[in-house]
């Protein structure tokens, strides 16, 4: 018995350490993984990428069922492996387009984004978990694309592009892909591309629609052939704004990834001159021929005005991220903080709060004994709408003492919209509603999650 023992003592400790063998083997492995990695906070030169002579043994199982298709062959996986590839944006885009590259055999991978992995990205920026969240998505995509395929040259740049940088990196890379979600860097990226004679593959992708488009190829139009002027910045909606099914941009990514790789190959590229528009509502893809080049094109034309990059977030009115889009339009004399409002509630005086989101965004959250009236409806002067708030403030009145009107406070989201529906409300006539003081709440039920109650819901 006593020998049974002790010969199980000698194989416990003798898996014990086998165990801690394989921890160590582990952590040096995750060591030298994150140092394979290492995140650039600027534009350094790169070595120029050589690509591969021959294919491996390894390297013929591996891509074995692509070297298959007589439209890539070894000829193409080789140009693969020599082509470098930079992706603006490590968002819903960038994700499936730098995996399916990664899985491909692209030779190197530019993956730049400035922003970090928040918990609402997941549904849709499919590199990033939920341990990434709070670390640049830049190297957290970077990471995931070197577990994918560890002999792809993954370069993470954690930093925006701007006129200042876009063109010494952009030089650096033979084709340009952007899944960035602002007007500002689209421009950039097109006329950095144009000046650097790159292509350009680009898409996007919002609520269930999305766009794909190849730019500057083959003597087709580059982005501002087809839209000379920026559109108006209040018109521009994003994904937190307008929403999107996680899915959408998962499919115009990875259609990026085909016509990315169909050039990089050699197969090139047939979206230079047509836009391709997908409806995921209908399951349908429909085709657009483009205009040609133009002529007058202010970078690309015959006499080009732009020969450098410029200050593209100016020629906009927008700022180059969709972070920090607050529009300003009203006096301050027409607004309240959410602490006044706070104060309002307590104080239980009368007044109505007005909520101008979407039904959709009401069915997520909203404040108490809110009345819902979307800013669309404001907007076009809903009958059936206006008659509800009519109806709310004269109940209110006669809470108020003498002839007083009750106050209107509006809200919405983020306090961009409820600032248009103080506009509306306060052009509105006597016959539209009666004479009110309409207040904007700053900030809206973000700043109330954010400065008044921690458990409201943020999304
Ligand atoms: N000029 C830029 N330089 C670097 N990265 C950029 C630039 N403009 C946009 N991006 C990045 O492009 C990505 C776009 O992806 P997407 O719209 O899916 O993400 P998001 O901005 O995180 O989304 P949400 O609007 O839900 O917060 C973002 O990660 C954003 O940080
Ligand atoms: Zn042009």
């Amino acid at each position: 018995m006593a020998q049974e023992v002790c010969g199980l003592k000698a194989q416990l400790r003798e898996k014990e350490e086998e165990i801690a063998a394989l921890k160590n083997k582990l952590a040096q492995l995750e060591k030298s993984r994150a140092a394979s990695v290492e995140l650039h906070h600027r534009v350094m030169p790169l070595t120029p990428l050589t690509g591969k002579a021959a294919l491996s043994n390894e390297d013929i199982m591996r891509y074995s069922r692509q070297l298959l298709l007589p439209e890539l062959g070894v000829q193409g996986q080789l140009n693969l492996s020599k082509t470098s590839v930079l992706i603006v944006g490590c968002g819903g885009l960038g994700c499936p387009l730098a995996q399916y590259l990664a899985a491909a055999g692209v030779g190197r991978l530019g993956l730049l984004d400035y922003d970090e992995v928040e918990l609402s990205n997941l549904h849709r920026q499919v590199l990033h978990g939920e341990e990434n969240q709070g670390q640049a998505k830049a190297l957290s995509a970077a990471s995931a694309v070197q577990r994918l395929n560890s002999t792809v040259e993954c370069i993470p740049y954690h930093l925006q592009l701007s006129p200042e940088n876009a063109l010494q990196l952009i030089q650096q890379y033979d084709i340009v892909a952007d899944c960035s979600d602002n007007v500002p860097t689209r421009y950039l990226v097109n006329d950095a591309c144009v000046l650097s004679g790159k292509p350009l593959v680009s898409a996007s992708a919002l609520r269930m629609e999305g766009q794909l488009t190849v730019y500057n190829y083959h003597g087709g139009p580059c982005y501002r052939c087809l839209y000379p002027v920026p559109p108006p910045p209040e018109t521009v909606t994003n994904c937190s704004d307008g929403g999107v099914l996680g899915v959408v941009p998962g499919i115009m990514g990875c259609f990026q990834a085909l016509e990315v790789l169909k050039i990089a190959s050699g197969q090139g590229s047939s979206c230079g001159q047509q836009l391709v528009m997908f409806d995921a509502q209908d399951a349908r893809f429909r085709l657009i021929r483009l205009r040609p080049k133009q002529a007058s094109c202010a970078v690309c034309g015959e006499n080009p005005s732009v020969t450098r990059l410029v200050d593209y977030e100016a020629f906009c009115g927008s700022a180059a991220t969709d972070k920090c889009r607050k529009l300003n339009l009203l006096s301050k004399e027409q607004r309240i903080t959410v602490q006044d409002y706070k104060s309002i509630m307590d104080s239980a005086e009368p007044h109505l709060l007005l909520d101008v989101r979407p039904l959709v965004e009401v069915d997520i959250c909203h404040l108490p004994s809110s009345l819902n009236i979307p800013l669309s409806s404001l907007e076009e002067r809903k009958r059936e709408h206006l008659q509800l708030l009519r109806e709310r403030v004269s109940q209110l009145k006669h809470q108020m003492a003498g002839d007083c009107q009750p106050p209107v406070y509006v809200i919405c989201k983020q306090g961009n919209d409820s600032q248009k529906a103080v506009q509306i409300l306060e052009k509105m006539s006597g016959s539209e509603v009666d004479r009110v003081t309409v207040k904007d709440i700053c900030g809206g039920l973000t700043a109330w999650a954010r400065g008044i109650d921690r458990t409201f819901p943020q999304y």
